[in-house]
């Protein structure tokens, strides 16, 4: 690792944002390994200046400059992080050894008890050494890059990042195979800190996403620090230089090539296009197609996330019919899971589209009387039915139910607003072995499964072919849980 070098040290005091950026590539470009503590550091003093309450006056500042960062702020926290570290943790024995899984637990013991006993953990600005080295606080990402960077900083080049959509954990040993859990996850979870990742149910949780887990390269944590950069001020408003650095040190992660294979950060960038696109890049939406591809290349289609970034860029540019495509493929991700306790984040995720987004849609269009109305299009009708179904799949065989009647209303009222002639041109195929899908829900090889054949009708094939048996499941559990309401 480089360390905090003279040639990063000449560019201080920073005062504007190519400054910060002009470091982040040296890191990135030197023959050494980008030095996480430092970019950490750096990247959540930034942010820290310009939206923590304690400047929270508007600050009128010059465009592209930043509150002056001296050195001697970042030298400082540095020099405190390895102190931290090497007080903690005697390495003299294992140089240039592999990490063990007791040292590991160490570093993130050395984390967690040097934390503040209680406070909000899912507050903003949480995410950084910064943050653990001024606040004693850290979030749930947080944690994990602190062992991530420790480890590094204790000179254990084997230790890496593993990111799913929404819980982090590292991998280490002779080849990266190692897994132990180093935070928590969740509202009140015992953390399995220590532990190697789940085997038992929930592996097929999407938590873990069928083991297809974004396993960063030194580089790829540094995107990881910069995708978790939070530029909001407050509920409403986000401070435009946090979001610019953001944007500028994405891109020039992407030129290096080191966002090809990680998803959500393709997503995050293409988010920051689409509120602020940058002359002569490609366009969000092809940012989002890419984020789509990463996941079909790299992670056997198995992430939710980039298919729900381009339905939400589709949703909130009125782009409906695109939109109902993109959620019925996150549809398509998710029925070969089994829901599970730990899975919250991504259940609210489809309950908003379900629950909220489809029926806004259906209240705007319904209004209107043209010719082209998504409503006359049965390629419509099928992505909503395959929407529906993959939730659906996605209940059965879980041992927490999905689906309650609060999901039933809202359904039954899109599906009603298509007329009977549009509706019967969707064909619902059903494949002989339809029934074997339901326990062994195979994962699908291709990325979407065709639902349109040659003569312009539109079929739901092959897995979806339980569409058919969509509604009575939906109704009869309306009638059980009437009965229950009735009781
Ligand atoms: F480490 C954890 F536990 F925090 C899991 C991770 C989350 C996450 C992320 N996110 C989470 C998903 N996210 C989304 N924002 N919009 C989303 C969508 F619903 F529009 F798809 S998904 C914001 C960025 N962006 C980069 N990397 C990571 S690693």
């Amino acid at each position: 690792m480089a360390g905090f070098i003279d040639r990063d040290k000449v560019l201080f005091p920073l005062k504007n944002i190519s400054s910060v950026v002009e470091i982040f590539k040296n890191q990135l470009e030197s023959n050494h390994e980008p030095d996480l503590a430092l970019l950490s550091i750096i990247a959540g003093a930034v942010e820290n200046s310009l939206t923590c309450r304690s400047n929270v006056s508007i600050q009128v500042v010059e465009p592209k400059t930043l509150p002056i960062l001296e050195l001697h702020t970042i030298e400082d926290l540095y020099n405190k992080f390895h102190a931290i570290m090497k007080g903690a943790i005697d390495v003299s024995k294992s140089e240039n050894k592999v990490c063990t899984r007791e040292t590991i637990k160490k570093v993130s013991d050395v984390v967690w008890n040097s934390l503040t006993r209680s406070y909000y953990k899912d507050r903003a600005h949480l995410q950084s050494l910064y943050s653990y080295l001024t606040g004693r606080k850290l979030d749930c990402f947080g944690v994990a890059f602190a062992v991530v960077a420790g480890c590094q900083a204790l000179g254990f080049s084997d230790v890496h990042l593993a990111l799913s959509e929404d819980h982090a954990w590292v991998v280490f040993g002779e080849s990266g195979t190692e897994t132990a859990e180093v935070t928590w996850h969740g509202k009140g979870n015992e953390d399995k800190r220590g532990q190697e990742i789940g085997k038992g149910v929930s592996a097929r949780s999407w938590l873990y996403v069928n083991n297809k887990p974004v396993i960063c390269t030194r580089a790829m944590e540094v995107a990881a620090l910069v995708s978790a950069i939070n530029p909001s001020l407050n509920a409403t408003l986000d401070a435009c230089e946090v979001a610019c650095l953001q944007q500028e040190l994405l891109w020039l992660l992407y030129d290096l090539g080191h966002l090809a294979k990680y998803p959500m950060a393709i997503g995050n960038l293409g988010d920051l296009e689409e509120i602020a696109p940058t002359p002569g890049r490609v366009p969000c939406s092809a940012l989002f197609q890419e984020a789509i591809l990463s996941a079909r290349t790299y992670y056997n289609n198995q992430h939710v996330y980039p298919y729900t970034y381009q339905g939400g860029y589709f949703y909130r540019n009125k782009m409906y019919k695109e939109a109902f495509e993109s959620w019925a493929n996150a549809s398509d991700v998710i029925r070969l899971y089994n829901y599970s306790r730990d899975d919250e984040e991504i259940y609210k995720e489809f309950l908003e589209i379900a629950n909220e987004l489809i029926p806004h849609i259906m209240k705007v269009i319904s209004s209107g009387f043209s010719a082209n109305s998504i409503l006359k299009k049965p390629e419509c009708f099928a992505n909503l039915l395959r929407f529906y179904d993959g939730i659906c799949q996605w209940e059965q065989g879980s041992a927490t139910p999905v689906l309650h009647i609060g999901w039933a209303k809202p359904l039954v009222n899109t599906i009603s607003k298509f007329d009977a002639d549009v509706r019967a041109q969707v064909n619902i195929v059903c494949e002989s072995d339809c029934s074997s899908l339901d326990d062994r829900k195979l994962p699908r090889s291709n990325g979407n499964t065709s639902c349109f054949n040659n003569n312009n009708n539109y079929c739901l094939s092959q897995d979806h072919a339980k569409s058919h048996n969509l509604i009575d499941q939906i109704e009869s559990k309306v009638t059980k849980d009437e009965e229950v309401t009735n009781l």
